[in-house]
């Protein structure tokens, strides 16, 4: 099973991912688009690469503005798994954003 991150190495991962905050155990990110359409186009990208790596994030769509949430729920927070996936949905929005 992923193992939790530590604080530091959490700390380490959210330097590289300027947007991105820890929220009660989770990495979150909300992403602002130009309209509905740019928006779902993210996220079938992110299902995707989520479907391909087996590992999930939690999606909250409204209108233009999606909030991406990665833990791993069998862990109970943040693993590489989710700085990993993060890092990728990262590199979605930036492109379609
Ligand atoms: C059986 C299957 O491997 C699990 O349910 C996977 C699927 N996707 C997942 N995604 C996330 N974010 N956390 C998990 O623990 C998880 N588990």
């Amino acid at each position: 099973m992923a193992q939790l991150l530590s604080d530091p190495e959490i700390g380490k991962a959210l330097g590289r991912l300027p947007k991105w905050r820890l929220v009660e155990g989770g990495l979150v990110l909300v992403a602002q688009f130009a309209d509905f359409a740019q928006a779902i186009q993210a996220v079938n990208r992110v299902a995707e690469i989520a479907e391909n790596d087996n590992h999930h994030p939690d999606i909250d769509i409204r209108w233009n503005k999606v909030t991406f949430r990665c833990s791993t729920h069998s862990a109970g927070g943040v693993t590489a798994l989710d700085t990993s996936l993060a890092t990728e949905i990262d590199g979605i929005v930036s492109a379609i954003g």
